[in-house]
Order: structure tokens, then C-alpha cells, then sequence
């Protein structure tokens, strides 16, 4: 494991070499270690030939930028349906003015369950989204395979939470405003908090801003083109009783730069009963971390924090609402 712009590096081409690749036992041994080394200590980390074209990266960015680029009027033609409506509001959203993030971002799910609005312009970004939601499901799993292994749960056991048909993975293009100058520093794109889901894979434009909490110090997570950022989020925190990470993140916003970024988000079906597994309590004869809950009613309380933002961040719903 290297590391390189501060976050721990794994180079996943060890899963993508056939099975008769000499030495890729080895190097995938390697390479699963660094992951569970970096899930622990970081909850986060980059890879490298993670099999999403870098060119998909690139022209979804600059899609996104060109949206996002629109006069409200236009943006707001992708309204989402009300929250009752669907299992998540797919659609455009700008965060209310109350808010002390300062973004705005285009929510999509999976395609095939056709629950999607999508911009009419510019045309093409329809496929990139279409593209990303494929590439990055995939990477999701090899990364949930390589977790599952890694911390010596039987296979496919992190799967049967995600994989169901009520699985509402989703990705958010996001739009980060620039910071006014007068606030430098200070203006948040979005306040620190943990991301609630199971895993999030991230990718981001040159501009920068994404930090990550590490022993007490903000880490930058500075773009480096073609890599995408993973963390773990609360559900694999709680499983794991701790022993993975949930780390808080957040952005801040630079003047005079806009900021676009993509977030994709490996969610847990809604009725899965989430609770610190045995394997990482009792047979370790540790007592959980947190009391169980149902995954549906964590998400809901996790959407209030965007629809009606309290007035600190530290008023946020977060996992500490179970912890024990
Ligand atoms: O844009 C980023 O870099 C981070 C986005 C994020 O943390 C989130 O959407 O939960
Ligand atoms: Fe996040």
C-alpha cells in the first residue's frame, strides 16, 4: 500500500488478472490487506485500475459541469417526485438557503428500475449516468467481496445486505458553489458528517476540498485524476462492531471555484436489520457498540438532515442515535 496525496493507495489490478496469473494469489492477498488496514485506520482510501475508464470519469464531470452551468429555471424542470413517491427523491435538489451546505446535486438510481429524471440537456448526459451507475455497481461489488474476505465473513455475506431488489443504490452529481471570498475557509459545501450507507465511491474535478477526519487533524483529499475514493460508511461501522470506520468528512468550498463532484453510494435494503455481527462481539468477547435498528428508518432520518436542515451541523442526525 502506497501513500500518496495523504490517503492510503491500493492498486486493485490483482482481481482483474485471470486466475492463472502467477502470483496474483499473492498480489490479491496483498492488495485485500491494505484495504482492510486502510478500512480500519482511515475508512478511507483510493484506488488506482479499478476498471472505470478514465475517460468516463472525465467527460461525466464535465457533463455535470455543463448542467449544472444552467439557469435555475432549466434545472428545476427535473423536479423530483414527492419524497412519498419514490423509495428516494431521484431528481434535481438544491438545498434549501437555511442550509449551511452550499450545493446543489442531480439524484439518480439505478437505471433499470425506472425511477430516473434526467436532464434533457445536455444530451449526452443521460449515458454517462447510465455508464457510471453500470462501472461503478461493479466496482462496488468487487470492493464488498474483497471487505467480505478480508474480514473472514462467509462469501457474498455483505451481498445479502446490499444486493436485493430494494437496494436503492444511488449516485449524486454534485455542484459545490464557490465559497464568498470575505468567508474563506470558512464557508462549508457540506458540513462534516459519515456517510449512513454501507460503502460510497467517490471521483472529483481538480478544484479540490474534500478533507477527511484522521486522529484529529483534517486530512485534504486532493483530486488525483483518475482515481476514485472509497469509504466505508455506518452500516459496515456497525456490523464490524468498530472495527471498520465510518470516518467524518466534509467539503470546503474555495473562492471564486465551483466544484463538481460524483458520490456513488452502495445502500442496504431498506428492511435489513442492521446490528453489530457476533463475529466481531461475542466470539471476540467484546460487548456491541451500538443497539440494532432497521436500516429504512436510519435513511429517513438521515433524508430530514437535507430536507429540513437543523441549524448546526451538530444537530444532525448520526449512527450515535444507536450507539450503546
Ligand atoms: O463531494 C465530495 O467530495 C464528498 C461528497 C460527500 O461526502 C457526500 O455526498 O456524502
Ligand atoms: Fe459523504
Amino acid at each position: 500500500m502506497s501513500s500518496e496525496n495523504g490517503l492510503p493507495v491500493v492498486d486493485l489490478s490483482p482481481f482483474f488478472a485471470g486466475d492463472g496469473d502467477e502470483g496474483a494469489a499473492a498480489a490479491r492477498a496483498r492488495a485485500m490487506e491494505a484495504v482492510i488496514e486502510a478500512c480500519k485506520t482511515y475508512g478511507f482510501f483510493r484506488v488506482v485500475n479499478h476498471g472505470v475508464p478514465r475517460e468516463l470519469l472525465s467527460r461525466s464531470l464535465e457533463l455535470s459541469a455543463a448542467f449544472f452551468a444552467l439557469p435555475d429555471e432549466e434545472k428545476a424542470k427535473v423536479r423530483p417526485l414527492p419524497a412519498d413517491a419514490t423509495p428516494l427523491p431521484a431528481g434535481y435538489h438544491r438545498l434549501p438557503s437555511h442550509s449551511p451546505d452550499k450545493n446543489e446535486y442531480l439524484l439518480t438510481l439505478q437505471p433499470h428500475l425506472g425511477h430516473n429524471l434526467y436532464p434533457a440537456d445536455p444530451p449526452e448526459f443521460r449515458q454517462a449516468l447510465e455508464e457510471c451507475h453500470a462501472k461503478l455497481a461493479q466496482l462496488g461489488l468487487l470492493i464488498q467481496e474483497v471487505l467480505t474476505e478480508g474480514m473472514g465473513l462467509p462469501p457474498g455475506f455483505l451481498r445479502g445486505y446490499t444486493g436485493g431488489d430494494r437496494s436503492f443504490h444511488f449516485l449524486l452529481a454534485l455542484h459545490f458553489f464557490p465559497a464568498p471570498t470575505e468567508a474563506a475557509g470558512s464557508t462549508s459545501g457540506l458540513s462534516k458528517h459519515e456517510d449512513g450507507q454501507a460503502l460510497t465511491l467517490l471521483f472529483q474535478d481538480n478544484v479540490g476540498g474534500l478533507e477527511v477526519l484522521k486522529d484529529g487533524q483534517w486530512l485534504p483529499a486532493e483530486p488525483d485524476d483518475g482515481t476514485i475514493i472509497v469509504n466505508i460508511g455506518d452500516v459496515l461501522q456497525v456490523l464490524t462492531n468498530k472495527k471498520l470506520k465510518s470516518a467524518t468528512h466534509r467539503v470546503v468550498s474555495r473562492p471564486g471555484r465551483h466544484r463538481h463532484s460524483f458520490a456513488y453510494f452502495v445502500n442496504v435494503d431498506s428492511d435489513k436489520w442492521i446490528q453489530p455481527l457476533p463475529e466481531f462481539t461475542d466470539k471476540l468477547g467484546e460487548p456491541p457498540r451500538y443497539r440494532g435498528f432497521r436500516f429504512g428508518e436510519y435513511q429517513r432520518l438521515r433524508l430530514r438532515n437535507k430536507t429540513h436542515p437543523p441549524a448546526t451541523p451538530d444537530e444532525f442526525y448520526n449512527i450515535n442515535h444507536y450507539a450503546v
